[in-house]
């Protein structure tokens, strides 16, 4: 016996646990209707309190028996004390209340030993319905049990199966209780490996569980697409909740909370206020549509503009393109003439340059739509992306940024080094397919993440200054020189330290390792040196190109490399967290769209429903009961005093082992507490799979 109806609390181990802790449990001990193995236990003697040779005025009490007067007004007259009565003998354990003849007819009355005998319902025919035993079948699911061999004992009892209204399930009618399923289903553990001992009609259940992702288990035509389908396997386990990928932290057992079902909260806040600033608009704003693109908003809150680096005023916008709803960023140069045609078709191979750390280039074209001629840029947009000037040069607060104040503090060498490492990846790219970045300064440098940086406004100075008559291999060479001063910029923290090149180096040579010092000599050096960029002890002179320098720097390459690969585990541990959460989401709606569901009444003919029942509605009756009292169980639980109890590890757990269809009982209790059914999360499963099925055939039926 597993049920523990009576006691304050359930066997969680087994999962028969109440919905009501404590207080409403309490009140169970009353409930007239029981599903599962319902014996009462006054019925059987084996759990009779005291020997059946009641004094008259002192009658057994049956904790199950609805109203125990009635037990005595109809056993009185025939009970008296009488000494001559035979005394109880109590039923050997492994009768398990079967009672023999000799007993039975010694132990009650000649009138309740000739009792019809208790038949389950599955072995009636229908037609049999309405007597005693019609209101007692004790099919396991969800099915209300009278406490049958009560009936069979006690005859007289004026017991009236109209008075409780009949709960079938739809689907298991036919379901047996027979021993061997009923010791299986007690033996059972969910939380030992080899929990396929089904809980409900064996057979019926090992056909469910040929393929435990099968929408319709029951259906078979698959069948040939899975090994071994005809062979019973276990649900999969996924309720249990288990994210798989390293865990980043390793917090002890008491120290978990409900974060960990969730996305970390510092990644959920960038990511919020990522998609905050994307979505973000001026009201009133007089910007204009330019092209395809509407709802501009200008990204630039810089005062003064530096006109130096491409000759033109530059501003930035964030825009969306009415093609494909995709904000990008539009790089706008005030008052540019384009005077040569073959000028603004060199940025197609710019197109092709597709790179991590290169902010990709979409489009350039003209425009008067501000009233200028201005041209226009068009390139990925990155949400709260910052310059590398904006993050290591300037101190002062930045609204954008809520506040967060420009860090003008040492670099560590770490990051000058996943700096080197990550720009020398796009100088790889960009030199591979014969370009120039020739633009690598602070400002054209943006930070989209932390330490994530990418080359910003690549192949406006090939527009700009498509007449320049410097050949690729010095634009190149060029790259290699700029990118060398950011470095001794940024070691310095002075975006001029690149003037002063003997102090600034002095000052690299004290704060930083030698090999970081002479490579960024190396990328200063105009000329090849006999060293290699990082090597410490000297060698052939190489070329300066971009494939020397990556391969001087190789271990740092390594480094960064493994870092990134941490990082990307760690976002893929994340992910897979919030693909549970997506599972549960989809669960919720499927669930909240049946439940309550008022506009199914019983006016609109429901194949499933009872014909017999017509004023019952589609959502109070078979499946869609127990799944409202499955609702109330996950999420109206209260406590011992009656208050509400938020847990919320009670509600995933619940919801986890309802999508992975698991064996473990539960017992839901009626709202008026006058019914408990025991089913499974797999009875719960196929209920609201096939209400769902009945749902989206009548939507439909509806379109058509
Ligand atoms: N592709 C982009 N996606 C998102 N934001 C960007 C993008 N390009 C630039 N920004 C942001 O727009 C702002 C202005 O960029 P810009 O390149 O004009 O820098 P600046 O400091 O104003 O330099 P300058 O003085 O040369 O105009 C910066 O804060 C930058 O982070």
């Amino acid at each position: 016996m597993a049920a523990n109806f009576g006691g304050s609390s359930g066997d969680s181990r087994r999962g028969v646990a109440s919905p009501r802790p404590k207080g409403r449990e309490a009140k169970n001990t009353f409930c007239r209707n029981v599903t599962i193995y319902g014996h009462c236990r006054y019925e059987n003697s084996m759990w009779a309190p005291f020997p059946l040779r009641p004094a008259p005025d002192n009658p057994p009490a049956c904790p199950y028996i609805h109203d125990p007067s009635k037990l005595n007004q109809n056993e009185n007259a025939k009970k008296r004390f009488n000494a001559d009565s035979p005394s109880f003998t109590p039923l050997q354990a492994s009768t398990n209340g079967s009672l023999t003849p000799s007993a039975r007819s010694a132990a009650i009355s000649p009138k309740a030993a000739n009792a019809a005998v208790f038949t389950p319902k599955s072995q009636r025919s229908s037609k049999s319905r309405g007597g005693l035993s019609s209101s007692s079948h004790s099919s396991l699911t969800g099915a209300a049990v009278s406490t049958p061999s009560l009936q069979t004992k006690e005859p007289a009892l004026e017991w009236h199966p109209q008075e409780f209204q009949e709960f079938v399930p739809q689907g298991y009618e036919g379901q047996l209780v027979d021993a061997t399923a009923q010791a299986s289903a007690l033996a059972y553990d969910p939380f030992s490996s080899g929990s396929a001992v089904p809980a409900i009609g064996a057979s019926n259940h090992q056909a469910s569980s040929i393929n435990p992702y099968a929408q319709d288990p029951s259906g078979l035509t698959g069948a040939s697409y899975y090994p071994n389908a005809n062979s019973f396997q276990t649900a999969p386990s996924y309720h249990l909740y288990w994210p798989i990928g390293p865990q980043p932290t390793n917090l002890l057992a008491y120290q978990r909370t409900a974060h960990d079902f969730f996305i970390p909260d510092a990644l959920r806040e960038e990511l919020q206020r990522k998609a905050e600033v994307a979505r973000s608009i001026f009201p009133n704003s007089a910007l204009p549509q330019v092209e395809h693109y509407h709802t501009l908003y200008c990204l630039d809150t810089a005062q003064q503009k530096n006109q130096t680096l491409f000759g033109y005023q530059t501003l930035v916008y964030k825009a969306v393109s009415s093609k494909d709803g995709i904000t990008y960023a539009l790089r706008r140069l005030e008052n540019y003439r384009l005077t040569n045609e073959n000028a603004i078709r060199s940025i197609q191979p710019w197109k092709r340059v597709f790179n991590a750390n290169v902010v990709t280039i979409h489009d350039a074209f003209t425009t008067r739509a501000f009233g200028d001629s201005s041209l226009i840029l068009v390139t990925d947009y990155h949400s709260c992306s910052k310059s590398l000037l904006e993050e290591h040069f300037k101190t002062t607060p930045m609204p954008r940024f809520h506040g967060r104040q420009a860090a003008s503090t040492h670099v560590p060498e770490q990051i000058l080094w996943s700096y080197l490492v990550q720009i020398g990846s796009a100088l790889k790219a960009i030199h591979g397919v014969g370009l120039a970045a020739r633009l690598i300064t602070p400002s054209k440098i943006i930070l989209t993440s932390k330490n994530r940086v990418r080359l910003n406004a690549c192949g406006i100075l090939d527009i700009v200054n498509f007449d320049n008559t410097r050949s690729l291999s010095e634009l190149q060479a060029d790259d290699l020189l700029q990118l060398g001063r950011l470095i001794l910029c940024l070691a310095n923290n002075n975006p001029n330290a690149h003037l002063a090149l003997q102090k600034s180096m002095e000052l690299v040579a004290r704060s930083y390792t030698g090999r970081l010092k002479e490579c960024i000599q190396w990328l200063l050096n105009p000329q090849p040196t006999p060293t290699t960029p990082t090597s410490p002890t000297g060698g052939p002179p190489v070329a300066k190109d971009i494939d020397n320098f990556l391969s001087g720097i190789a271990d740092q390459f390594a480094a960064v490399f493994d870092s990134e690969l941490h990082a990307g585990d760690v976002l893929t541990s994340v992910v897979s967290r919030e693909l549970e959460a997506s599972r549960l989401v989809r669960l919720l709606v499927k669930l909240n769209m049946i439940n309550e569901r008022p506009e199914l009444d019983a006016s609109i003919p429901i194949p499933a429903a009872n014909a017999s029942s017509p004023s019952t509605s589609w959502a109070e009756t078979g499946e869609r009961y127990y799944l409202k009292l499955f609702r109330d169980y996950v999420f109206h639980t209260v406590d011992a005093n009656g208050h509400p109890k938020i847990d919320l590890a009670h509600v995933i757990d619940n919801l986890n082992k309802l999508d992975a269809g698991s064996d473990e009982r539960i017992a839901l209790v009626s709202r008026d507490e006058q019914n408990v059914l025991i089913v499974t999360y797999r009875e719960l499963k196929k209920g609201l799979e096939s209400s769902f099925q009945d749902l989206v055939s009548k939507a439909g039926r509806a379109g058509r």
